[in-house]
């Protein structure tokens, strides 16, 4: 049964700059105050950003959850701590389930292989072979709708190209958490019918569901659940419902 658990976890960067000194004098200023806030300082002396501070939550087979919130909230760092891109600083991220994420669409992409080689070795990595490699290359072959450049390096993709089969490989392969960014739900128009399809069937399929988003309209749609952040920290988590008009609220 997939499950995800969620405690303490906080997530930093440093910030790289010739001279920190100076940006510690710089952020210092443009906060009239010395570091604080989602500033601080490692114990390399570097000055580092907070991305994520103390965030705690569970998942249960069934539910979906959206994150919200404004720029810079965390919700894109949170997303790539769940798919295991990021490293705790603190806390842990305990996942049980095979996930599948509609993140970055260069994500597990090799550029100089070619559409075909990349669905393969995808199909492969999930232990794939013989007739469902077959027919999971089909599948995205028909969505992708790439012509001839199914058979060419990736490296020669529109970024549109690139969502089409990334997103159509993403999808062709169930798996039983799906972490998504809402930008894998914006594009043209055909390809947004196409792939709502893609998504609902996903959705239905997958016991849980992650997806950050800015839109209200995507959340109310696909969310049975909302966490909303600032700053890094969650400040409500509850049922759709009851989160959202808080937050539209608190938007003005
Ligand atoms: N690689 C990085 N290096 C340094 N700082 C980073 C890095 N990634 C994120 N941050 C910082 O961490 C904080 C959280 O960023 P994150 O991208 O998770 O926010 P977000 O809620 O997804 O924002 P948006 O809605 O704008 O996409 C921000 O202050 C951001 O500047």
């Amino acid at each position: 049964m997939a499950g995800v658990d969620v405690s303490d976890l906080t997530i930093s960067f440093p910030l790289y700059h010739g001279d920190a000194r100076s940006l510690k004098k710089t952020l210092g200023g443009v906060m009239g105050r010395q570091l604080s806030g989602r500033f601080a300082q490692d114990n390399r002396n570097r000055v580092t950003v907070q991305a994520l501070k103390n965030v705690s939550f569970s998942l249960q087979p069934g539910e979906r959850l959206g994150l919200i919130g404004r720029n810079g909230a965390g919700k894109t760092t949170l997303l790539r701590a769940l798919a295991g891109i990021y490293e705790p600083v603190g806390g842990c991220v305990l996942v049980r389930g095979r996930i599948g994420t509609l993140l970055d669409t260069s994500l597990g992409m090799n550029p100089e292989l070619s559409g075909r080689e990349n669905i393969r070795l995808r199909g492969l990595f999930f232990g794939l072979s013989g007739k469902a490699l077959a027919e999971v290359e089909q599948d995205v072959e028909t969505f992708a709708d790439l012509g001839s450049f199914m058979d060419l390096p990736l490296k020669t993709y529109s970024s549109g190209m690139g969502v089409r089969l990334s997103f159509g490989l993403a999808t062709a392969i169930m798996p039983q958490i799906l972490i998504m960014d809402e930008w894998f739900m914006a594009g043209d128009a055909s390809f947004m019918q196409r792939a709502e399809q893609r998504i609902a069937g996903l959705v239905e399929g997958a016991e849980i569901l992650v997806v950050s988003s800015h839109m209200p309209e995507v959340v109310a749609k696909w969310c049975t659940r909302l966490l909303w952040m600032e700053q890094g920290r969650v400040v409500m988590d509850g049922p759709t419902d009851e989160v959202l008009p808080a937050y539209l609220e608190a938007a003005g």
